[in-house]
């Protein structure tokens, strides 16, 4: 980035160079969650074509957060060494060689190599690009920033849910799929590079600002934090792995005990993006407005407890049940990851951040391994569809557990300790 001297002699760029900047690097994370939700509208043809159980799904996906346990570690400092346009890069190129390697073989191990090698490349790309979001905007609209960053992201996962509608005639073939999801992965590259060259042209002309706090784990601050910071990352973990995992089996769970298509099947997964979507800002605009932000976590764990049980027991519209759990999937996100802020100091906002994604890879690994491992235990199948029931129970208690974080939470923050989770808004903080 430019010299202080050069800094001080250059215009700032222009809002609609900054927004092109944001549409431009966003994308490197549209291809990124494509590629990321390319496995469960494909479960079906994998294990009618290649004999793949459960566990083997389990596997593909669960796998992509294996490396992230101790990347989360690495690439902040990788970041912070080579600047944030070639860390996105190198990233993105890591993103394209795993989805390409997923394609090459059937062999269950490649295919698990490539999304190993996805996720190497995935998560910190995600790193990276929040990096870059807060180098162009800070001090000008950062929150709507992310919140658009997001939003494109999500509309990755939203084409990848539904491929199976968009790209009917791809999923007679396991590997044509796995192809167009290769070709999204291009595209995050193609989206990197046109970063980099921007970042570089800009540089010229314009004063950029540095680099923001990235998700580095210093461990010596990790005994410092307040137990509320901890039932926050427990919080994240319970929920987390109560949405991802499902995700991954959910559409041939769909098609299996519902007898829904798999084109259903996926719209009714992406339905969650869908929410997030239109969801996520709306809440964070109104916990901003009236706090409360533990009792909405508890309300949003509280939804999660019977969607699950609804699904496997009884024949309720399976619209049902996935609003509730869209709801949840946006109340959540965007209450917890701000909560973060106000119970850590500022400068340890980077380590907190990163533990807490840390953990969640260890809850998506772990529970996309115990899923698959349960589906194929109870023989979950369209021939015995309440196989699929320890499954579902595992997802509720899940939700409990959120929910009882949540409690602990409410009344740490309801005592004489209080953060202001409860009590910050933006009336009470202006001026
Ligand atoms: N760490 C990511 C994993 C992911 C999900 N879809 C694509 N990558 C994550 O948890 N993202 C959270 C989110 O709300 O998008």
């Amino acid at each position: 980035m430019s010299t202080e001297a050069s800094t001080r002699a250059l215009p700032a760029p222009p809002a609609a160079f900054r927004w092109l900047v944001l549409v431009v690097i966003s994308l490197a994370m549209f291809g990124n969650y494509y590629v990321y939700d390319a496995i469960s509208p494909l479960a079906d043809v994998l294990q009618k074509q290649l004999g793949f159980t459960d566990g083997n799904i389990g596997l593909l996906q669960g796998i992509y957060s294996v490396p992230n346990i101790i990347m989360v570690l690495v690439g902040g400092i990788l970041i912070d060494r080579i600047g944030v346009k070639k860390a996105t890069f190198l990233f993105a190129v890591l993103c394209f060689m795993g989805a390409l390697l997923t394609a090459l073989s059937p062999k269950l191990w490649v295919m698990a190599s490539g999304r190993l090698v996805f996720g190497l490349g995935a998560e910190s790309l995600i790193v990276a690009v929040t990096a870059a979001v807060a180098q162009w905007f800070r001090g000008k609209e950062l929150s709507f920033a992310f919140g658009i960053n997001l939003l494109i992201a999500r509309l990755g996962s939203f084409a990848a849910l539904n491929s199976p509608t968009w790209a009917r005639w791809a999923f007679g073939s396991w590997r044509t799929p796995l192809l167009i999801a290769t070709v999204f992965g291009a595209v995050c590259v193609i989206a990197a590079g046109v970063y980099w060259l921007m970042e570089n042209g800009a540089a010229k002309r314009y004063a950029l600002g540095g680099q923001g706090g990235t998700d580095k784990v210093v461990w010596g601050d990790l005994l410092k934090f307040s137990p509320t910071y901890w039932y926050v990352v427990a919080l994240c973990i319970t929920f987390y792995s109560g949405i991802f995992p499902f995700q991954t089996f959910a559409v041939k769970f769909f098609q299996d005990a519902h007898g829904v298509t798999r084109e259903t099947g996926g719209f009714l997964s992406s339905m969650l993006t869908l929410f997030a979507m239109i969801g996520t800002p709306l809440f964070g605009l109104m916990v901003d407005r009236v706090g409360k932000r533990a009792l909405f976590m508890m309300l949003g764990s509280l939804l999660l407890i019977p969607v699950y049980l609804l699904m496997a027991y009884t024949h309720v519209s399976l619209f049902v049940p996935m609003a509730m759990m869209g709801i949840a999937f946006s109340l959540i996100p965007a209450v917890m990851w701000p909560s973060v802020a106000y119970l850590v100091p500022e400068e340890k906002l980077g380590t907190a951040y990163g533990l807490m994604t840390l953990i969640q890879n260890v809850g998506l690994a772990g529970f996309n391994f115990l899923i698959g491992w349960a589906n194929d235990h109870a023989a979950a199948s369209a021939a015995h569809p309440t196989g699929y029931r320890l499954g579902m129970w595992i997802f509720s208690s899940l939700g409990f557990f959120g929910f009882l974080f949540a409690y602990l939470l409410r009344r740490a923050e309801t005592g004489p300790d209080a953060h202001g989770l409860e009590t910050i808004t933006t009336a009470n903080q202006a001026g």
